[in-house]
């Protein structure tokens, strides 16, 4: 296949092993293919032309029967090595796909829909599979046998091999025009498939909400249009493989005829070859246009992967960067942070999520080791943004985070995350037990006991204590539901198990009950006594209670210093607090 995609390229050369295993059966199973026709002749000469008793030809059909069993095995062997390099190379480009995925950073991950990353990823790394199964070893007994023949019968009627290589290039030639057309058809079934998936997945997760606005008939319909869309692309595709199979098999069948044709009159009317000559052609000729035949259905099934492994690419290629991307934390050095409060520093940080939109530009800002910093302003001036930045989780343009002092890049990229805990306002839970949503904030195996311990410190003891399975009870997708406070308290107790240095938290913007509320801030409170923490504050008392205000307004970082002081010289602040302490939204 001529514009074989650099993905695929990479595969191949991992298994050069294979590969050369491929090639040796390829040539032994064509000399078995040869022998098996020779011997098949040389016995139907002697019993029906010499007259020779059956049993003086035993051993000849013993050994053809023993050929025949090699032949099978060969087969058989070429086959194994097929689906070996077809599971080896799915399973790397899909531990490519997950690996981009995780280490990739933020914004490149949440582009495009979940439900086509889905599709992508499973279905058509799954179609891939026939290029390593059926097409390549197809292809290296195209290159080998097919050659084997044709040598063989020139040696033994060169009409015959002149008439082979006349109406073989046919074969090829009919391949590569139908193999061009379903390239483009399979390359257009998967963008069909992935935006089938993406579809259904977002309405699937929007269903409440569809529901809500009255949607749901529409976004039905749009479902109904998307598949029929996939249905129409893949019954494209099939018309063509049956146009296909049916015009190999025409061409095939016009070629032996033709031969057949030919050795008849040299046998009957010129007399001018012996029969177990021309028997052993007329064996010979089927077995070498199978072989093409088998080629073109391979061809056309490595077209169909092609599409599917370019999808591939093109997603790795959309996600960024090389296999294995740094995240934009750090990991380039080996520096390893010690597990105590860290010193923040920001200098000159700016950051866009994309040219043109959304700016955010902050520092110089000093936070020292075991301080509590509220990040204050309106709705979207940048906070959680500002956040990310400091988690590592979005890299600036210009400008550094530093962390003790050291650019936040140069610490390795573990040892950060393992005293970072950032708690989110919708936190993410698993579908699992409580006890297993728990336990992934430790990194490592945890004992029952210290999952119970740090459900207790984040308040979850009682709702835990009134459910029948207790910390047992399954929880995220399919299990029971969790209202917001109780997600945030069950984030609070996976960092309790992981005691972290660094503490990020988005504190929740809706209005919890003044007891969950109290339950959270006293959890947080006892959490970071011995932690940096970072909170986006929402509530008048948070902030009163940091030791240092960060201010930002429009994504610019306008003021910084503690409350009081910010109240007297920031009059925008002032006024945010006013209406915070009316019981407004800050
Ligand atoms: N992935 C993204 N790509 C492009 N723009 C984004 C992205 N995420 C956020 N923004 C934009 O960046 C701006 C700041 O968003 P951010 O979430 O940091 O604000 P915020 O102050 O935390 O808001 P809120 O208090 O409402 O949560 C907003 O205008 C938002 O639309």
């Amino acid at each position: 296949m001529k514009s074989k995609t650099s993905l695929i390229a990479e595969q191949m050369s991992g298994q050069r092993k294979r590969l050369v295993m491929l090639t040796l059966l390829s040539l032994m199973l064509g000399i078995a293919i040869v022998s098996q026709a020779g011997l098949l002749a040389e016995a139907v000469q002697r019993v029906f032309v010499e007259k020779a008793s059956l049993s003086s030809v035993a051993l000849l059909l013993a050994l053809l029967l023993s050929v025949m069993a090699i032949r099978t095995l060969l087969l058989y062997g070429n086959g194994r090595i097929g689906l070996a390099m077809a599971a080896a190379a799915k399973a790397n480009m899909r531990s490519s796909v997950l690996q981009k995925l995780t280490r990739a950073s933020m914004p490149s991950t949440l582009r495009g829909q979940t439900g086509g990353k889905v599709s992508v990823a499973l279905d058509a790394v799954d179609e891939a599979d026939s290029y390593f199964s059926h097409y390549m070893p197809r292809m290296v007994e195209a290159a080998i046998i097919p050659v084997l023949i044709l040598a063989v019968t020139f040696v033994l009627h060169a009409n015959t091999g002149f008439i082979l290589l006349f109406t073989a290039p046919f074969i090829p030639l009919f391949m590569i025009l139908v193999g061009l057309q379903t390239k483009n058809k399979s390359e257009e079934k998967y963008a069909q498939l992935a935006e089938f998936s993406g579809t259904f997945l977002d309405s699937l997760q929007g269903l409440v909400t569809l529901e809500i606005f009255g949607q749901s008939r529409r976004q039905q319909q749009q479902i109904e249009r998307s598949s029929l869309g996939y249905r129409d692309a893949t019954m494209d595709i099939l018309k063509v493989a049956f146009t296909n199979t049916f015009m190999l098999e025409s061409i095939v069948m016009l070629s032996i005829g033709i031969v057949a044709l030919e050795l008849a009159i040299q046998l009957l009317v010129f007399k001018s070859m012996p029969f177990h000559t021309a028997f052993l052609v007329l064996l010979l000729v089927p077995e070498f246009f199978n072989l093409l035949k088998n080629t073109g259905t391979a061809f056309h099934s490595g077209r169909t992967s092609m599409g599917a492994v370019r999808k591939v690419e093109q997603m790795l290629a959309e996600i960024g960067g090389g296999t294995g991307a740094q995240p934009e934390g750090g990991g380039q050095s080996s520096a390893k942070l010690l597990k105590m409060p860290p010193s923040i520093e920001l200098k000159d940080v700016h950051f866009q999520y994309a040219p043109g939109s959304f700016e955010l530009k902050a520092g110089p800002v000093s936070i020292g080791p075991g301080q509590h910093v509220a990040i204050v302003g309106h709705s979207g001036s940048g906070k959680t943004t500002l956040l990310h930045l400091i988690a590592g989780l979005l890299k600036p343009v210009s400008g550094t985070v530093l962390v003790n002092g050291s650019p936040l890049s140069e610490w390795e990229e573990d040892s950060w995350f393992e005293q970072v805990s950032y708690i989110t306002q919708h936190p993410y839970i698993f579908a699992g037990t409580f006890a297993e949503n728990i336990a992934i904030g430790a990194g490592r195996k945890v004992s029952r006991e210290e999952i119970r311990q740090a459900a207790e410190e984040a308040g979850l003891s009682t709702l835990v204590a009134g459910l029948e399975q207790g910390l047992d009870t399954y929880v995220g997708e399919g299990g029971r539901g969790l209202s917001g406070g109780e997600k945030q308290r069950l984030a609070l107790a996976r960092a309790f198990l992981k005691r972290p240095a660094l503490i990020l938290f988005d504190e929740p913007t809706v209005g919890l009950d003044l007891q969950t509320e109290q339950i959270l801030q006293s959890s947080i409170t006892a959490l970071a006594r011995n932690a940096t923490m970072i909170t986006v504050a929402h509530r008048l008392y948070t902030i009163r209670q940091a030791d240092h205000i960060l201010f930002m307004d429009h994504g610019v970082l306008a003021a910084a210093g503690p409350h009081d002081e910010l109240l007297e010289r920031v009059p925008q602040y002032a006024e945010m607090a006013r209406i915070q302490r009316k019981g407004g939204s800050a």
